[in-house]
């Protein structure tokens, strides 16, 4: 199925020309793969769930309002790298690029909670050299499938409690008002923590449209 939904790139860039009553911030989901970081991505951007996702790595642009002020939310929905060394999924330059990351496993894949648990013990390590730490939520999705559960939610909140983030329980399959709260609550610690800063640079050959979520199909 191909949907096409209009795109924010032209606000965008405006906002990039300096149009200062514009925020924007730069939001990473990271975790393993299958945990539903596009399923999450895409009911952001659109209100919908579509199924099925496709796996090519993308930042995509949405603008929204948050008490009347446009934000422009960039997100950089993250492939999990197949047969990597744990310490090579998170990459400096992602961490570089993000003004706020969140980390999502999946409630019913244990393995996936470990992806976040390495992930949040290497973005520590990456980032212990630079200045502040980046804001961070940790996220247990697929709610819906609570026979198939695998990880308790206080496993998950303690986790994120530990690591100094917010946490969340949701399902992208069964509502959008579910998810909001993870994307305008993450940007609401970043703007707690300082302003929005970084931009693109460098990852410009990542960008997609939102209409390219809905034609991209797995192999
Ligand atoms: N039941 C249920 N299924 C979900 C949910 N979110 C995603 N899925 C399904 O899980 C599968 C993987 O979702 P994706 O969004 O592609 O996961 P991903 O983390 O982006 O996967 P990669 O592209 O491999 O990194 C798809 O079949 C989705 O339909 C959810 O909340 N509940």
């Amino acid at each position: 199925m191909v949907v096409q939904v209009k795109t924010n790139l032209p606000q965008y860039s405006k906002a990039m020309d300096g149009n200062q009553n514009k925020v924007e911030t730069n939001i990473l989901l990271l975790g393993a793969e299958n945990v539903g970081k596009s399923a999450l991505t895409v009911r952001f951007l659109t209100k919908r769930f579509i199924g099925e996702y496709g796996d090519i790595e993308s930042i995509y642009s949405h603008i929204d309002k948050i008490d009347g002020r446009e934000i422009s939310f960039n997100i950089w929905d993250s492939l999990y790298p197949q047969s990597c060394e744990s310490s090579e999924s998170v990459s400096e330059e992602q961490l570089r690029w993000a003004d706020g990351i969140v980390l999502v496993y999946s409630i019913c894949d244990r393995a996936s909670f470990e992806v976040v648990q390495q992930q949040v013990a290497l973005i520590q390590k990456l980032s212990s050299s630079t200045s502040s730490p980046v804001p961070k939520v940790v996220v247990g999705n697929k709610r819906d499938l609570q026979h198939r559960r695998a990880v308790s939610s206080e496993e998950g909140r303690l986790l994120a409690q530990s690591a100094g983030c917010g946490f969340f329980e949701v399902s992208a399959a069964e509502a959008y008002h579910g998810v909001l709260p993870v994307f305008h609550g993450l940007h609401e610690l970043i703007k707690g923590t300082k302003g929005v800063k970084k931009g693109t640079a460098g990852i410009m050959g990542i960008m997609r449209t939102v209409s390219a979520v809905f034609s991209k199909k797995r192999e």
